[in-house]
């Protein structure tokens, strides 16, 4: 993933919005003791999970739907994960490729029980029409031949996914530059790792290499900390729950300098603790504290309309 962490520190180096505050870092690492709080993949207990193949296929399905849940003032990403786990459940077979091709916005919409059309629903079906007919021409129909097709590296399953798949190259053009972000390809990575602990499906001897998932939630979290800090004008915009366009300097800047805001932080408490810590662990973390149920209540996040996360 050297080609987002380099991109994401050449935005923060260029950043005339959004600034990354080292004081801030010591602050929060001060507050938790010099320890990062463990947090266990599904601590939410609302995925699905069965050691086997059809796990991977479900990964797959979430993390092409992963994204954009805001515009719905009820829905969470807790209703996509644990939806899609009902619906595997009662019917494994219904993210078969050929399935997935075919779903409509109605059909979706039934298997996770929601009463109203998805935001982005036609985009989220045209994405599963996609992997449905991207899997059965490569992978003969099964996400685990694309997991396994990677041969235990999270480097190569990142870059599979983004070559197959064209809805997972999420990247920007910033200042001229391209920005490499890649937030569903690297949690479909981190899902299976955290859902396989490690082994199977799961196994990725370089999961160090992942950087966190540039999403709305973690953003915001770092402004809580005063490890992000906004120009005025960016203040207002988000505190007024204005939209940010997908691909302004803003919302590149937000996301790029969340990424290498979550590196230095990963760095620093390496250095404190000595011993490897890894982003996805400073995600997941971060991620679990920028939650409705969490204690310290974060600012508004981010509103951009946009399929990437
Ligand atoms: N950085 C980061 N962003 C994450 C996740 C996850 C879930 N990952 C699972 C992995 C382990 C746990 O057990 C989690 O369940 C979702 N999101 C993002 O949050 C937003 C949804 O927010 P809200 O509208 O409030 O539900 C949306 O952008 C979504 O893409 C994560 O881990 N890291």
């Amino acid at each position: 993933m050297d080609s987002v962490r380099s991109s994401c520190s050449w935005v923060a180096a260029h950043a005339s919005h959004v600034s990354i505050n080292s004081a801030g870092i010591e602050k929060l690492v001060d507050h938790i003791g010099g320890q990062l709080p463990p947090i266990k993949w599904d601590f939410e207990g609302i995925h699905y999970f069965d050691n086997g193949p059809l796990t991977a296929q479900y990964m797959l399905v979430l993390d092409a739907l992963n994204f954009c849940f805001w515009p719905d003032d009820e829905l969470q990403y807790d209703h996509l994960a644990a939806g899609l786990a009902e619906a595997i459940k009662a019917d494994p077979t219904v993210f078969d490729a050929h399935h997935l091709k075919k779903i409509t916005g109605t059909m979706l919409r039934d298997l996770l029980q929601w009463p109203r059309p998805l935001p982005l629903e036609d985009e989220r079906v045209r994405l599963l029409h996609e992997v449905g007919t991207e899997l059965e021409r490569s992978f003969d129909g099964q996400a685990a031949n694309l997991v396994l097709a990677a041969k235990g590296s999270a480097v190569a399953l990142v870059d599979l996914v983004t070559k197959h798949f064209p809805g997972f190259r999420d990247h920007s053009v910033y200042k001229g530059h391209q920005v490499f972000i890649y937030k569903r390809a690297q949690i479909f990575v981190a899902d299976l790792w955290g859902a396989f602990k490690g082994h199977g499906l799961g196994e990725f001897k370089d999961i160090a290499s992942i950087t966190m998932f540039a999403d709305y939630v973690v953003p915001a979290v770092l402004r809580h900390w005063g490890i992000l800090t906004c120009s005025q004008a960016l203040v207002k915009m988000l505190d007024s729950l204005q939209e940010l366009p997908s691909g302004s300097e803003e919302e590149v800047e937000l996301r790029a300098c969340t990424i290498t805001a979550v590196e230095r932080l990963r760095e620093y408490l390496a250095a404190r603790t000595g011993k490897e810590v890894l982003s996805v662990q400073v995600d997941w973390w971060l991620w679990s504290c920028g939650l409705p149920s969490a204690v310290d209540k974060v600012p508004p996040y981010h509103r951009t309309q946009t399929i990437y996360y």
